[in-house]
């Protein structure tokens, strides 16, 4: 089994009133985080390039993706509407799984706070 991994980076604000966290908790007030993102592709064979997947492409990708979630307001993106680590990592794996047929796991995390969430179906 080989794996490869692309990590990238990017700014977002959100808010988890509502069923999350309640009206009058913090959480629900708009705020900012500096999220990490990490493409987890895996294979069994790397066949002749020797490769699983050009790393152009999950570049490529991941650049798609930071168009839609850099500098956004998170909870207005449709599919995100409650924007945990947990439902951004699940949204990330379901955005990104057709052009990365090896896409294998997502994980999201707030490094600064050591927080971290992965989808793995
Ligand atoms: N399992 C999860 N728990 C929480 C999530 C999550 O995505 N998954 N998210 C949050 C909020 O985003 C919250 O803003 C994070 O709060 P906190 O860890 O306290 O970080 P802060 O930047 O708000 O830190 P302060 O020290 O309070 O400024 C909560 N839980
Ligand atoms: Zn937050």
């Amino acid at each position: 089994m080989y794996e490869q991994r692309y990590r990238f980076f990017f700014e977002a604000a959100h808010e988890l009133g509502g069923n999350v966290a309640g009206d009058d908790h913090p959480y629900a007030r708009v705020h900012g985080h500096s999220f990490e993102v990490l493409l987890i592709l895996r294979g069994e064979e790397v066949g002749p390039k020797g490769w699983l997947t050009d790393f152009a492409l999950v570049r490529a990708e991941a650049d798609d993706l930071r168009r839609t979630l850099d500098h956004a307001f998170l909870n207005h993106i449709e599919g995100l509407e409650v924007p945990t680590l947990e439902n951004l990592s699940h949204y990330i794996f379901e955005r990104s799984r057709k052009a990365l047929d090896k896409l294998a796991a997502v994980e999201v995390a707030r490094p600064s706070l050591g927080e971290s969430a992965r989808y793995e179906p």
